[in-house]
């Protein structure tokens, strides 16, 4: 496991943008598909806002997608796994690029047919305890629902392929959620400081 880290941790130091292939096992990933197909069917998946958590703001102009969020408290053995394999991912960011990353939240997220996430920035500078952000993916079938992030004055398009992770910096870099055309599925999450 640590091969891949080292890849997602050297593909962000190079270009700002760390993605990894088959950071999730396929047979998690498809656990986890379930956990949110179960969640959807029971009507658990709330609409998702913006902003903070004191000013939640449920603009359907700005984003369209679903969450649930994860926590050991469901002794859900597969979420629980994520969380085991996050610990192992934080301890070795900490350890090998003194990150101080002291803790992390992360939710299941469910794009719909034609749902998407406007450009923005995960976190503002001034205020929040977001670090990094990180996108774990679990769709075997892809349409559309790629991931844009802009550097510089370009872009760059990632497919939202299953058991990818993508990580980068909450407070510097702009990206928008592409509409999709089949259901898109992911662990959305954020590496938190302080
Ligand atoms: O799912 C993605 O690719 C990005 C999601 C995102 O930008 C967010 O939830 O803040
Ligand atoms: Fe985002």
């Amino acid at each position: 496991m640590e091969i891949i880290f080292n890849e997602l941790i050297d593909s962000y130091l190079a270009t700002n943008v760390g993605t990894v292939k088959n950071f999730l096992s396929q047979a998690l990933s498809a656990h986890l598909v379930n956990n949110i197909s179960t969640l959807y069917a029971g009507d658990k998946l709330l609409a998702a806002g913006t902003g903070n958590k004191r000013l939640v703001n449920h603009d359907k102009l700005i984003r369209s997608d679903k969450i649930y969020w994860l926590d050991r408290i469901h002794n859900d053995v597969h979420e629980n796994d994520f969380f085991d394999l996050m610990d192992r991912f934080v301890s070795h960011l900490n350890s090998s690029c003194y990150a101080g990353i002291t803790g992390y939240e992360f939710h299941y997220t469910l794009y719909e047919k034609g749902s998407f996430y406007k450009r923005h920035i995960d976190n503002f500078k001034q205020n929040g305890t977001r670090a990094f952000s990180m996108i774990i993916y679990l769709n075997t079938e892809v349409d559309g629902g790629a991931l844009r992030i802009y550097q510089g004055n370009g872009s760059q398009d990632i497919s939202p392929d299953a058991g990818k992770s993508v990580f980068f910096k909450s407070t510097e870099l702009e990206h928008e959620v592409l509409v999709t055309q089949l259901p898109r599925m992911s662990i959305t999450g954020w590496l938190k400081v302080g």
